[in-house]
């Protein structure tokens, strides 16, 4: 007897990513960094200190800066971080076929999140997977991406059955896709180091993410365990221990460390160890050559092409390193793409 199921239309899937500005002039990025700074998920102080002093003071002097190294990140295509998301939407809607609709969306500036999600509505999907492309929890990131869903979603007159996928370090295809680019690169050559930066946040941010405050900031964080299943440096550390592995290195063969920190008058600490820092050091150790991963990307972007690629490279051999090499990030690699797809179907 053919179903008379009114719930097998298709699944909608929203991917998202964090959002860079709409060109790489001064207007447009302090307008992305106004929207960005003044998330309370990503400056945690009260709003009414929070927008005074980021769009009257932090915003204004950041922008002009900023928009010079979106200068030099900018490419034909625009920047990096929108134009492989808008390739891998396309590439996973093609593996995921009919049954499937993908959108793609911004946390902030555009292609907005409102305007994906009103695709998903106007096309009557039967349910909504949010996967926001961020490999560890952060409520500055991942966090910010939710409630933002939630906020749209929740004034609609019809509230769709939704889903999120938080995290995905556990899911081999992550992994695996990083190592398949980082065995690359060391076909070519001889590493002495391999360096896992990720993007900092906070210390703060961690403490109060963490359960019945399970979360000292030491070793509570070594093992990954139900405890601190969303506590961001536990998964940074479990990201590091899985591409150890999977590169077959030991641990002393590698260091994880946390860039891209927002300095501020207030020098709040950050997750340590700083990746600026740590690369200062390696020369003198003998290390002198290395081999950089940024697993808290999924896209290249301004931090990993710019301050991983380039700027750290610049530290490096200012310190008396010899070779530095970024290992590009997942972009739409056919091993990242199928992963992506396979996550949603299994979800
Ligand atoms: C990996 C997820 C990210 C987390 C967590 C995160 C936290 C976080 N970021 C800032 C401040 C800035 N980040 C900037 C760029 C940027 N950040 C992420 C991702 C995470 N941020 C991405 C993907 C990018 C690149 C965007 C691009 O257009 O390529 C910037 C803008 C650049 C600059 O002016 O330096 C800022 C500022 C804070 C404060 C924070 C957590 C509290
Ligand atoms: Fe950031
Ligand atoms: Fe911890």
């Amino acid at each position: 007897m053919p179903s008379t199921s009114p719930t097998n239309g298709r699944i909608g899937v929203l991917l998202v990513n964090l959002g860079t500005p709409d060109s790489p002039q001064t207007g447009d990025v302090r307008r992305y960094l106004n929207e960005f700074l003044t998330d309370g998920r990503v400056v945690d102080m009260p709003a009414a200190i929070r927008y005074p002093l980021f769009q009257g003071l932090v915003v204004p002097l950041r922008a002009p800066k900023s928009a010079k190294i979106y200068q030099q990140l900018w490419t034909d295509r625009g920047s990096p971080l929108l134009f492989h998301g808008l390739d891998l939407q396309k590439l996973v809607q093609e593996k995921l076929g009919k049954d499937y609709l993908v959108a793609f969306g911004m946390r902030y500036q555009n292609p907005s999140i409102e305007k994906a999600l009103q695709e998903l509505r106007d096309a009557a999907v039967d349910r909504i997977i949010v996967l926001p492309l961020f490999p560890q929890y952060a409520s500055a990131s991942t966090g910010s991406v939710q409630e933002k869903v939630m906020e749209i979603v929740s004034k609609w007159w019809v509230v769709p059955s939704i889903s999120f996928i938080s995290s995905f370090v556990e899911v081999p295809g992550f992994v695996g896709t990083f190592a398949t680019l980082g065995k690359e690169e060391m076909a070519k050559h001889d590493y002495d180091h391999v360096v896992f930066s990720y993007h900092g946040i906070p210390e703060r941010h961690v403490l109060k993410g963490s359960h019945n405050g399970h979360c000292k900031l030491g070793s509570c964080c070594a093992s990954y365990t139900k405890s601190n299943r969303y506590c961001y440096r536990a998964q940074c550390f479990e990201t590091s221990r899985q591409l150890g592995k999977a590169l077959g290195l030991s641990p002393e063969q590698y260091t994880t460390c946390f860039q891209s920190r927002l300095q501020s008058r207030l020098r709040d600490p950050w997750l340590q160890p700083y990746t600026d820092e740590v690369i200062k050091e390696f020369p003198a150790k003998g290390i002198k050559s290395v081999l950089a991963f940024s697993p808290a990307f999924v896209a290249d972007c301004l931090e990993t092409t710019i301050e991983v690629g380039e700027e750290f490279k610049e530290l490096f051999e200012e310190a008396g390193g010899e070779h530095w090499q970024l290992v590009p990030s997942l972009n739409t690699h056919p091993q990242w793409v199928e992963t992506v797809a396979d996550m949603l179907r299994q979800h």
